[in-house]
């Protein structure tokens, strides 16, 4: 199945346009298949990026730092691959590392790159913690996502303000049970977290 031109995705646009109930050869539409193109190009940017890369950089010049590295609060907008609307959310992201660490940056560019993706949310959980095991080999990771779900907010079930919370640990993180509390109580899981509402 190759990628379809440009073209054809405007025409796919205007199709849904069309079946909106609306006139995509009005003056205020007539850029918008473009626009909703682009705008796709941003959305699912994901997919032109190889996860295992933006690890391979990493430095173990750090003076025997062997306790957990966290990164909280990663924001993060995907999208609903049942229904093509956001999921938008946060990220909570652990390690333990085995001598080497990875640039801090990489941890967010780790999450857009599934982020960025036609997504459920166990999944994008699943490979973020499973990526960042594979290529950094460390003692253990932790991935918790926290996000609401605009499928159930802005249509069908109409709820908003719940919010979906799916978690992966490995290896220290799974294996023992105060390296997982530290992990929570880090990132202030006990305390309660602002989730951000789609
Ligand atoms: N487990 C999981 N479910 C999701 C996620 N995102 C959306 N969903 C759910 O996917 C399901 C799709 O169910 P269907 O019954 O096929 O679709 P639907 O008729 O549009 O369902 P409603 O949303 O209940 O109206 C819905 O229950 C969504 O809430 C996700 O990240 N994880
Ligand atoms: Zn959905």
């Amino acid at each position: 199945m190759g990628k379809p031109t440009r073209e054809e995705a405007e025409a796919a646009v205007r199709v849904l346009i069309r079946w909106a109930g609306d006139d995509p050869q009005r003056e205020g539409l007539l850029d918008t298949p473009g626009r909703v193109v682009r705008s796709y190009e941003e959305f699912f940017a994901g997919y032109a990026i190889d996860p295992a890369d933006l690890l391979q950089r990493t430095f173990s010049e750090v003076d025997g730092y062997d306790e957990m590295v966290v990164l909280k609060d990663i924001r993060f907008e995907s999208y609903c691959e049942h229904h093509m609307v956001p999921i938008i959310g946060k990220a909570h992201i652990a390690y333990l590392p085995d001598r080497r660490v990875v640039g801090l940056s990489k941890l967010a560019r780790l999450v857009d790159a599934f982020a960025k993706r036609l997504q459920i949310q166990e999944k994008m959980t699943v490979q973020i913690a499973d990526m960042l095991d594979a290529t950094l080999n460390p003692k253990g990771v932790a991935v918790i996502l926290e996000a609401s779900h605009q499928c159930m907010s802005t249509r069908g079930v109409h709820k908003a303000g719940a919010s979906m919370v799916t978690s992966r640990m490995l290896g220290a993180f799974r294996e023992d049970a105060s390296t997982r509390r530290e992990f929570l109580a880090i990132i202030g899981q006990s305390t309660g977290i602002h989730v951000p509402q789609a």
